[in-house]
């Protein structure tokens, strides 16, 4: 059977329509029941290009969304739990489980099941294919236990090493763009297909959870090569280093000494870092490199040719931010995607940066050191500054007939 251009041949469609077509109702927000249909052919339409290879599946040992090679657009989403009920919470988690399977298929819930209600699905993604859409989750410290309360029976599932990122010398952190209960982060290589899967998921939590904080974040850059960030570096050239299962197990995955729902997850650090653009644009491309310690056009370490050549820490400026990196003696898998958000009417200057994100399987060891080396000396701080901040622990993947965060609420 042949393909229709969402990658589903018209059986998958019905077997996928009979999984959710038994549709729950979503009692709390009337938004109806979550069935899937099949999507209309467009002709010669961008969408009937598409192939399998638009589709990252959401049932996999590990999230997706982790270790996939970065798509184009991102929105990190922050929810807090408004419901006190467990039922109601499983019932929201069920409901986000469904729609984030149909939507990674390139699917949709129902448009024009009862002319008098509003429709299931808002639409926009109808022509659109799934544009290797991934939603990766992740539970915030405040989801097991908020002012002391085990709020859903859960505190005693609390992996080891989740906690707030604790408060650093130099932060400048808002918190009403920092922390959540829980965290949605949401890629595709199409921002409108992005961007409706978070528009339908806050409304899938209606009644349940509210959102706390969104962040809208692009990566552009030519495939398979690192992009760069808006200092105009590449960003992300030494997680090549652990590019391989081997790699990952050490490096991402937590491992046999975590609570059984999070083996083979990770913990995923969020900074949202402004980048003060104006005065580094105004620093010289020698003091610009010596920043980082890396060529600003090759990407190459100093004392090094190629981008991928091994790096020399000692050949590097002191306080320069890959040799603080590089002397913890830890790596992560980082995730970044650069912002632009308003023009601050006081000064005129664009607020811009990055939303660091990365993933790792100890954050104790691995992430936090390298936060506070870097805040103490790193080069980079006369151009940045740290506005927001989280850490969630991302479970491992799901299997069919699972819903996200199944075994923390039910063991
Ligand atoms: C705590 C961890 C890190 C923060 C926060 C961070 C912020 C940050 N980084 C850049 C730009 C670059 N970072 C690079 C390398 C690099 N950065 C970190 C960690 C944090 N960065 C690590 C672990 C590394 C790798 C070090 C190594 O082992 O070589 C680079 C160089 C190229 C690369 O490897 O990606 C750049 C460029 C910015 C702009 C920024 C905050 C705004
Ligand atoms: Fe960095």
């Amino acid at each position: 059977m042949e393909p229709n251009r969402t990658g589903m041949t018209r059986k998958d469609f019905l077997k996928l329509s009979a999984t959710v077509g038994a549709g729950i109702a979503i009692g709390a927000s009337g938004i109806g029941a979550i069935l899937g249909i099949p999507k209309p052919q467009a002709e010669g339409s961008k969408a009937s290009a598409h192939s399998e290879e638009d589709i990252i599946p959401m049932y996999a040992d590990h999230q997706p969304g982790i270790v996939t090679p970065q798509q184009t657009y991102l929105y990190l989403a922050a929810f807090d739990i408004t419901t006190g009920s467990k039922k109601d919470l499983i019932a929201m988690l069920k409901d986000w489980t469904r729609f984030c399977d149909l939507s990674a298929k390139g699917g949709t819930m129902s448009l024009g099941d009862n002319p008098l209600v509003p429709p299931t699905d808002t639409g926009e993604t109808l022509e659109l294919p799934p544009s290797r859409l991934t939603v990766t989750l992740g539970f915030g410290p405040s989801f097991f236990v908020r002012d002391g309360v085990n709020r859903f029976g859960a505190a005693g599932a609390m992996p080891l090493h989740l906690k707030d990122i604790p408060r650093m010398a130099r932060d400048n952190i808002d918190p009403s763009i920092s922390g959540g209960d829980i965290c949605l982060q949401i890629c595709a290589d199409d921002q409108q297909v992005a961007f409706h899967a978070v528009r339908n998921l806050i409304r899938l939590s209606t009644g349940r959870a509210s959102l706390k904080w969104m962040q809208e974040g692009f990566a552009s850059g030519t495939p398979g090569k690192t992009p760069r960030n808006l200092f105009g570096f590449k960003d992300g050239t030494a997680n090549q280093l652990h590019d391989s299962a081997q790699g990952y197990d050490d490096v991402v995955w937590a491992g046999s000494d975590e609570p059984a729902w999070m083996r083979g997850g990770s913990y995923l650090a969020y900074r949202k870092i402004q980048m003060k653009l104006e005065s580094w644009d105004r620093t010289s491309l020698s003091d610009q490199e010596a920043t980082f310690g890396r060529s600003k056009v090759s990407g190459a370490a100093f004392g090094a040719k190629g981008e991928f050549d091994a790096v020399e820490a000692s050949k590097l400026p002191e306080n320069s931010h890959v040799r603080l990196a590089k002397e913890t003696r830890q790596q992560i898998h980082r995730r970044a995607y650069s912002y632009t958000d308003k023009v601050d009417p006081r000064t005129g200057n664009v607020d811009a940066g990055l939303l660091f994100i990365s993933y790792q399987r100890n954050p104790d060891v691995q992430f936090l050191p390298m936060l506070r080396s870097m805040q103490n000396s790193d080069a980079l701080n006369a151009y940045v500054s740290h506005v927001a901040s989280a850490m969630f622990a991302c479970p491992a993947g799901l299997q069919p007939g699972l819903y996200f965060g199944q075994r923390v609420l039910e063991g």
